[in-house]
C-alpha cells in the first residue's frame, strides 16, 4: 500500500503531450495484485493528465452501433418534433437540447451541437439489476422522456448502451479508490443512487461562417465536467481536444475500440486537485457530422464533496468550499443552460 503522503508528493502540473491508453481487460480480476497494477496506471493518468483511453472495455460493438444508429435516426427528425421534448420544459434536465442551446464556456456564444439527455431507468426487457441508480429523490429527480420513434426502436438500444456503460462505470469506482490509496469500497456507500446522466451528441460540421473572429462558437466550448468521471464514446470523426497546463490543446484522436475517460470536478474536489479535472472542448472542422455519447458518473447527490485526508497538507486550506454533489452539479447545469432559458 502506498502511503498517503506519496499522493501529496505526486502532485503535478499536467504538461502532458499524450493521452495514455489503459487496458481494462483485467478490471474485474479477482487477484488484488492485478487490480492494484491497473489502479497504479489509473492513478498516474489521473494525476498527470485527467484523461485516458480505455481499451478492452467489454462493451460490444453491436451495443455501440445500436445506440449510434438510434441517435442518428433521432437527430434526423424535424427540429419541431425534437423540441417537443425541449430540455427547458424539464425540471431535471432531461430531453432535447437544440443547436446553440448550451453554452459550456461562459465566454462562448452557444455550442454548435444538439443533444439528448437521459438518466437511470431499467431496461424495458430487463433482468433485475442489483444496483439501480436513480435521481428520483433529489432536486434533479424525475424520469426520462422518450421520443415517439417506432415502438421502442430508440429507447431500447439507447438503454442497452446506457446499462453497459453504467456497468463499466461501477467497476471503476473501486479502482479509483485504490488509486487514491483508499479501501476499494470507499465509494460504495456514496454511490448507492449515483448520478449517471448520459447524452447523445451530434456535432454538425463547422463551416468558417459559423466561427466568429474569436472562435466563440465551437462544437462544445472549453469546460470541465461536473461529476466524478465521464465515459465517452466518440465516432471516428475527431474533434475532441484536451488542454494541458501549458495551455496547449492536445487532440484526443479517435482510437478504434476504445472509450475515452476523463475526470470531472467532483474528483478534483475530493482530491484538492491532485486528480485533475482537465479542460476540454470539441471542434468539428472535418466537413462530416460527428457523434459522441458521454456518460457522467457522480456520487449520490446528497454526498458532501470534502477533500480526502491524504490530499491536503496539514495547515493547508482546501481549494474548494464543501458542497453537496447535487448542489454542485445543479449549479453548473443552471449556468450552462441559462443563456437559452428565455428563448423557449
Ligand atoms: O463530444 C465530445 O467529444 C465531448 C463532450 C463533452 O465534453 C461533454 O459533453 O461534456
Ligand atoms: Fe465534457
Amino acid at each position: 500500500m502506498v502511503s498517503k503522503t506519496l499522493l501529496l508528493d505526486e502532485r503535478t502540473k499536467s504538461t502532458f503531450e499524450q493521452i495514455p491508453i489503459i487496458d481494462f481487460s483485467q478490471a474485474a480480476n479477482p487477484d488484488p495484485v492485478v487490480r492494484r497494477e491497473l489502479a497504479d496506471l489509473i492513478r498516474d493518468a489521473c494525476i498527470n493528465v485527467g484523461f485516458f483511453y480505455i481499451s478492452h472495455h467489454g462493451i460490444s460493438s453491436e451495443v455501440i452501433s445500436g445506440a449510434l444508429s438510434a441517435a442518428k435516426r433521432y437527430f434526423e427528425l424535424p427540429v419541431s418534433e425534437k423540441l417537443k421534448l425541449d430540455i427547458h420544459k424539464s425540471d431535471n434536465y432531461k430531453g432535447y437540447t437544440a443547436l446553440f442551446g448550451e453554452n459550456t464556456d461562459v465566454n462562448g456564444l452557444g455550442d454548435l451541437h444538439e443533444g439528448f439527455d437521459l438518466g437511470w431507468e431499467p431496461e424495458s426487457t430487463s433482468e433485475k439489476h442489483e444496483h439501480a441508480p436513480s435521481v428520483d429523490d433529489s432536486e434533479m429527480g424525475g424520469g426520462n422522456v422518450w421520443p415517439d420513434l417506432a415502438g421502442n426502436s430508440f429507447k431500447d438500444p439507447v438503454l442497452a448502451y446506457y446499462h453497459a456503460a453504467v456497468r463499466l462505470g461501477r467497476l471503476l469506482f473501486p479502482l479509483f479508490a485504490l488509486a487514491l490509496d483508499l479501501p476499494e469500497d470507499f465509494f460504495t456507500d456514496k454511490t448507492q443512487n449515483s448520478a449517471a446522466i448520459m447524452r447523445l451528441l451530434h456535432y454538425p460540421p463547422q463551416s468558417p461562417a459559423e466561427v466568429d473572429a474569436n472562435g466563440r462558437v465551437i462544437g462544445i466550448g472549453a469546460h470541465t465536467d461536473y461529476e466524478c468521471f465521464t465515459i465517452l464514446w466518440q465516432d471516428d470523426v475527431g474533434g475532441l481536444q484536451v488542454q494541458n497546463a501549458d495551455g496547449n490543446w492536445i487532440d484526443a484522436v479517435p482510437i478504434p475500440g476504445t472509450l475515452v475517460l476523463n475526470l470531472g470536478d467532483q474528483f478534483a474536489r475530493w482530491t484538492n486537485d491532485i486528480f485533475k479535472s482537465t479542460m476540454h472542448r470539441a471542434i468539428n472542422r472535418t466537413g462530416r457530422r460527428r457523434f459522441s455519447i458521454p456518460l457522467f458518473f457522480g456520487t449520490d447527490y446528497d454526498v458532501l464533496l470534502e477533500p480526502l485526508p491524504g490530499c491536503v497538507t496539514p495547515g493547508e486550506t482546501p481549494k474548494y468550499e464543501v458542497v453537496t454533489a447535487g448542489a454542485y452539479v445543479k449549479s453548473r447545469l443552471d449556468a450552462t443552460y441559462a443563456h437559452s432559458a428565455d428563448d423557449q
